[in-house]
């Protein structure tokens, strides 16, 4: 089936999905979510790509959930349908890696989306905020979670309690982005980190993203346990075996994904 509000291409081992709803800035509809969940599910499914990349537009990442679509619901409309996390939680469960490319606008849903990624390069022109507060609610998918994360408490509160935005050089100091790039580079750049990893190998990049992960989930001695069993599993794999072969040999690895 088409999709309306994403574009979904290849480049070569390299997903990107497109937010592309331009006169909405990105406005994450339902229809939205439900094809970014499938565009998603495509690409985890496609043995050819080792990296995704999710992008907006110049002017947005996005500007956040839909609010004409969200304005009228009851509280039973939303308590019922889990609204909003159920659907939107989609992309924490894809076992690829996932790369936020954001320029302009990244509110409310937009920047928790983009955190829901694995991590965020930043253009210059790139700003982050959870406005929700202005508009009489507060972040429903993990705003105030995630940010704090990401932040600390100090700004975080600061964020979420004026709902002002932070530019892209103030999100890099903070830690919520790994880097800033020139607006006109960003993809470029992105889809070079995105086939350095998809060069890496594929079972490697899905333990290393899970260990990971597991520090928001656990405590720092169960995390670094889990660690070490992970690390210990990799020497059950050809391509440990071949990774270090090429080291001491001094050559390229040639990975085989085992
Ligand atoms: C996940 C949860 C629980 C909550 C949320 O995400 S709530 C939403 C949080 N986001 C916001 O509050 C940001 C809303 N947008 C804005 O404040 C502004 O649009 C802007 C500052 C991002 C850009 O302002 P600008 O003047 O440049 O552009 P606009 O004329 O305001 O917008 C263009 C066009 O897009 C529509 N738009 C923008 N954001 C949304 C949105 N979140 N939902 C639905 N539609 C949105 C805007 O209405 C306008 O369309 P029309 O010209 O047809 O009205």
């Amino acid at each position: 089936m088409p999709y309306e509000t994403i574009l979904v291409e290849r480049r070569g081992k390299v997903g990107v999905i497109t937010l592309n709803r331009p006169k909405a800035l990105n406005a994450l509809s339902s229809v939205l979510m439900d094809e970014l969940a499938r565009g998603l599910d495509e690409l985890e499914a496609d043995d050819a790509i080792g990296c995704l990349v999710l992008t907006g537009s110049e002017k947005a990442f996005a500007a956040g959930a839909d609010i004409k679509e969200m304005q009228d619901k009851s509280y039973m409309d939303v308590y019922k349908a889990d609204f909003i996390t159920a659907r939107w939680e989609h992309i924490t469960r894809i076992r690829k890696p996932v790369v936020a490319a954001v320029a302009g606008y990244a509110l409310g849903g937009g920047c928790e989306l983009a955190m829901m990624c694995d991590f965020i390069i930043a253009a210059d022109t790139a700003k982050f905020g959870q406005p929700e507060i202005t508009i009489g609610t507060i972040p429903g998918s993990g705003g105030t979670q995630r940010l704090t994360r990401f932040v600390g408490k100090s700004k975080a509160m600061d964020m979420c309690l004026t709902g002002r935005m932070m530019d892209a050089q103030e999100a890099e100091r903070a830690g919520l982005v790994s880097r800033v790039v020139p607006a006109a580079e960003l993809m470029d750049e992105v889809i070079k980190v995105a086939e350095r990893i998809a060069d890496m190998s594929r079972p490697m990049v899905m333990m290393a993203k899970e260990s990971v992960n597991r520090a928001y989930e656990t405590t720092l001695s169960e995390g670094v346990r889990f660690e070490r069993r992970l690390f210990h599993s990799t020497f059950a794999t050809e391509d440990q075996k071949e990774g270090m072969a090429a080291f001491v040999e001094k050559r390229q690895p040639a990975f085989k994904h085992s």
